[in-house]
């Protein structure tokens, strides 16, 4: 029991309670609220009506949703991959993670395009034509999952979240009460925040492109450069999938309803909006706005990669000879802080790149409608929450350090701004 530890998202009932019905709600509210009968107008405030065709729940994408998740556990056992130790557990053990999410990322993604667009065996248009059955049965399963994973965290002698076990049930099914819950050595929650969530945020994407493909015989500029450009983000996650074991989401939080959902109903299915909005409203863009884009992604992508990898190459080997001259300051918890860098810019200058690339991949929806930007708005709502997180955490670990490091790095995410 940790009862010292304090309640997020607004304490133990109202927030928690709000957000495991809301967000279900906000994902079928995005549906309703733009598709291809229309797209909400602030000015009218009109509610669309769904296309006719879609069902809010079918045994036939319940089934596929399972199948997908199948395929992708299936490949992740059954495909090479590197094993790498994660951090030091509060037991004072280490996990060994197995990781080859770039190798399954490849393989479905190459046979989805193999099949879907070059040999027209597989008709990925089926996903839009099925998307808010789909969203039915990833919502049920991060239900199910979650409220398995919840039960079994009192079975045996489980290692428990520090933020996760207080006295309120509910808050704990939320936060997650199981640190690392796992399946012998099938380790759930690193599998769900880098697998069937990641690869299904691709292949839906790459369903939406099938749709507009099949409907005016090409893919469209602005449809091709939201899907390239989720691509690099989700092969970059793969790529770089080490680096996870160090995340806030795998050494300290439970898995529980957040991150479940989050990963496998929120992260398909709200990721996806803009190349869903892009079949229903093809956009045409002048040649120097594309140009924009792809500069802005190519900014945002060098902010957030520089500032990650430099910071998991620091905290691997600080001598390293990228690293190595990099100005720091030491703090009595016997760890370094970079002040010099990427790190001495901004105290979180990768969330500011991973919101310039939100926007890179926004804009090519063009300006008629809000929602297509809803991505860019949650996504900075939710990097202000993380960084607050964050924040808290750095003060209980580095003490007056922390405050030192603040007075050298004074931006929180935006320089010059915030
Ligand atoms: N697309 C999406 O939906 C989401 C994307 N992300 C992205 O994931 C990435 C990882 O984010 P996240 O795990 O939240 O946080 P960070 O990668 O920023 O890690 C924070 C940790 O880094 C260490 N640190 C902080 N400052 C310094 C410094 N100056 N020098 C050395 N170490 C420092 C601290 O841990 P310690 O000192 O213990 O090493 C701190 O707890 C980000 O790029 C973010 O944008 C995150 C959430 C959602
Ligand atoms: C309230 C709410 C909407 C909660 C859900 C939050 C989740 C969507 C995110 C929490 C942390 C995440 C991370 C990624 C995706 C989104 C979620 C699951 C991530 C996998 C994206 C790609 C990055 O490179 C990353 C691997 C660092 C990152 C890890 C955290």
């Amino acid at each position: 029991m940790s009862e010292a530890h304090p309640y997020e998202f607004c304490g133990p009932h109202l927030g928690p309670l709000a957000i495991v019905f809301g967000l279900p709600l906000v994902c079928y509210a995005l549906v309703f609220a733009c598709n291809a009968q229309g797209c909400l107008k602030l000015s009218d405030l009109q509610l669309p009506e769904l296309p006719a065709k879609w069902q809010l729940f079918s045994s036939e994408a319940l089934l596929a949703y399972l199948g997908w998740f199948a395929l992708v556990a299936a490949l992740h056992l059954i495909l090479p991959g590197k094993r790498q130790e994660g951090v030091v557990l509060p037991t004072g053990a280490r996990l060994t993670y197995k990781l080859n999410g770039f190798y399954c990322c490849v393989v479905t993604i190459s046979a989805a395009l193999y099949f879907g667009f070059y040999t027209n065996q597989l008709y990925l248009g089926w996903i839009y034509d099925n998307y808010t059955a789909l969203l039915a049965a990833a919502i049920l399963f991060s239900f199910g999952l979650a409220t398995l994973l919840y039960l079994g965290s009192f079975t045996g002698n489980k290692l428990l979240a520090a933020g996760g076990n207080t006295r309120y049930g509910f808050y704990n099914f939320f936060i997650g009460r199981e640190l690392n819950p796992r399946l012998g050595s099938f380790d759930l929650k690193e599998f769900c925040e880098l697998y069937p969530g990641m690869i299904g945020w691709l292949l839906i994407d790459l369903g939406m492109a099938h749709k507009q493909f099949t409907q005016l015989g090409h893919v469209t500029v602005p449809m091709g450069l939201v899907c390239a450009f989720h691509a690099i983000y989700v092969l970059d996650s793969a790529w770089n999938e080490p680096a996870i074991l160090t995340t806030m989401d795998i050494t300290s939080d439970g898995f529980g309803f957040m991150l479940v959902f989050g990963d496998l109903a929120w992260v398909p299915f709200t990721y996806t909006l803009q190349a869903r909005y892009l079949v229903d409203h093809p956009q045409a863009l002048s040649w120097y706005f594309i140009a924009f884009i792809i500069m802005l992604k190519a900014l945002g992508y060098l902010m957030f990669r520089g500032a990650n990898s430099q910071k998991d190459q620091f905290r691997r080997d600080p001598e390293h000879p990228s690293v190595r001259k990099l100005q720091t300051l030491q703090t009595s918890a016997g760890r370094k802080l970079i002040i010099s860098g990427w790190w001495g810019i901004s105290r979180h200058i990768n969330y500011f790149g991973d919101w310039l690339m939100g926007w890179a991949w926004c804009l090519p929806c063009g300006f008629h409608h809000i929602i297509p930007f809803f991505y860019v708005i949650y996504f900075g709502v939710l990097l202000v929450h993380r960084e607050r997180r964050d924040e808290h955490a750095c003060r209980l670990k580095y003490g007056k350090d922390w405050g030192k490091y603040c007075s050298i790095v004074k931006y929180r995410i935006i320089p010059m701004l915030y």
